[in-house]
């Protein structure tokens, strides 16, 4: 197969793609970050009754249009504690925030603008209007109001408001399922001292939280030894157990010890593409086999999460039902650049944002896939098109953002 461009493979990999069908319940804690399933309406009104806005005193505003009398007190409303009577003319009622208004009040004196006389009666300072510092029922919302519509992602703000609606429980989009495999006879785990020719495995656990934050579940499928029955039996695995995507990392390339394409191929794999004309990443493939989408990642450890992010990152989102953003932001170099060569090169960066949000984009001297060090200390990646001419700090450039 021939390289590909990142456009073409990025829209390769986006196609057909939508959000999965199946929901589960959680209750709103749970919930909080996830994509809501369908549409939820108001299971009632909010307020339920005319609430006072402030401390004070429930007043008739034609009572105190009519100047400056003293009214008399004749009882008090808390929040969860209702006046059971009725003010009339002359009358007021004792109020704090929350409270529901009494009947015949129509507006909250503030305490501030109050004073009470030796005989207990209250002397308004100011006069209010009609429906000054009451929240009518329902100002909020009303039962049966579309409160939030079936798609949406829940932010605080959504959960919150689910809760005033009265939902303890909501059913979202389940999360696509997103097995993770390390492949590679050199691999230990983190914390295993490595044998003379081997290596400590840091890729999948990167992959693994970027397939988190863009709203997947990461399902971690360990280290499978340059074997193709072994990485054979993680894809059956992983087919098995319903895995939307299905992400290999390392044996990409074309050395001997390279499987994983082999493996797809006896599998029966239909590949989208192998190999991208960008560094690092390049020798990544896509492809699909029944329900499961198959993405091999390069080995090395910047390739890798350089290819995650531009390509599997999207997809995860895609399929979670979450908005997918595009792919580059504009910002101006902060530093000159060469001339590109034929592959779109992605340059680890730092990105520097000042307060009318322009985004200066350096290059990281050192440019080395291998180079996890540089990588995690970069924001973003400036992205420079095949062929790119020289361009000087302070002209304008495109750039992936890390976050
Ligand atoms: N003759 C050619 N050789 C290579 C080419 C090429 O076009 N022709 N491409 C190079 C490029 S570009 C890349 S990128 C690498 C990718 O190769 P693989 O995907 O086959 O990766 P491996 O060979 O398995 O590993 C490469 C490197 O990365 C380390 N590695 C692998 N997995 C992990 C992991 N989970 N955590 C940390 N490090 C990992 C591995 O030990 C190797 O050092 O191929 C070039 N070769
Ligand atoms: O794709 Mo490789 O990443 O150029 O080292």
């Amino acid at each position: 197969m021939s390289l590909i461009s990142v456009d073409a493979a990025y829209r390769l990999i986006l196609q057909d793609a939508a959000p999965i069908a199946r929901t589960e319940e959680l209750t709103l804690s749970e919930a909080a970050g996830r994509v809501l399933a369908s549409d939820i309406v108001a299971r009632r009104t909010q307020p339920s009754f005319d609430a006072s806005a402030m401390d004070g005193y429930a007043v008739r505003s034609a009572d105190l249009a009519a100047g400056p009398t003293p009214l008399r007190l004749i009882g008090e409303a808390a929040a969860g504690r209702a006046f059971g009577g009725t003010a009339g003319a002359g009358e007021t009622v004792r109020i704090f925030t929350g409270a529901p208004v009494p009947e015949g009040a129509d507006a909250i004196l503030i305490q501030e603008d109050a004073t009470v006389d030796g005989a207990g009666r209250i002397l308004p300072g100011a006069t209010v209007s009609e429906r000054q510092h009451v929240r009518f029922a329902g100002i909020d919302f009303g039962e049966g109001d579309t409160l939030l519509p079936g798609g949406c992602l829940l932010s605080p703000g959504a959960i919150a408001l689910a809760a005033s609606g009265g939902h303890p429980t909501l059913t979202v989009r389940q999360r696509p399922r997103v097995a993770v495999l390390a492949t590679g006879d050199e691999l230990v785990l983190p914390g295993v001292a490595p044998g003379p020719a081997q290596i400590v495995a840091s890729n999948g656990f990167g992959v693994a939280a970027m397939v988190s934050a863009a709203g997947g579940e990461a399902l971690d499928y360990g280290i499978a030894p340059d074997d193709k029955t072994a990485i054979a039996a993680r894809l059956d695995k992983a087919l098995a157990e319903g895995a939307d995507i299905f992400v290999t990392i390392g044996g990409a390339s074309v050395g001997d010890h390279d499987l994983v394409g082999a493996v797809f191929a006896e599998r029966g794999v239909a590949l989208d593409f192998w190999k991208v004309a960008m560094r690092p990443g390049k020798p990544l493939m896509a492809g699909r086999l029944h329900d499961t989408r198959i993405v091999g990642l390069p080995g090395n450890p910047a390739s890798s999460m350089v290819a995650a992010m531009l390509f599997l990152v999207p997809l995860v989102s895609r399929l979670a039902g979450r908005p997918v953003r595009p792919l580059y932001r504009h910002g101006v170099l902060g530093a000159a650049v060469p001339e590109n060569g034929e592959r779109t090169d992605f340059v680890r960066s730092v990105v520097v944002i000042d307060d009318d949000g322009i985004a200066t984009v350096t290059p990281l001297p050192r440019q080395d896939s291998s180079l996890l060090s540089i990588y995690a200390h970069a924001q973003g990646l400036l992205m420079r098109a095949p062929q790119a001419p020289p361009a000087a700090a302070g002209e304008p450039c495109r750039y992936v953002p890390l976050d």
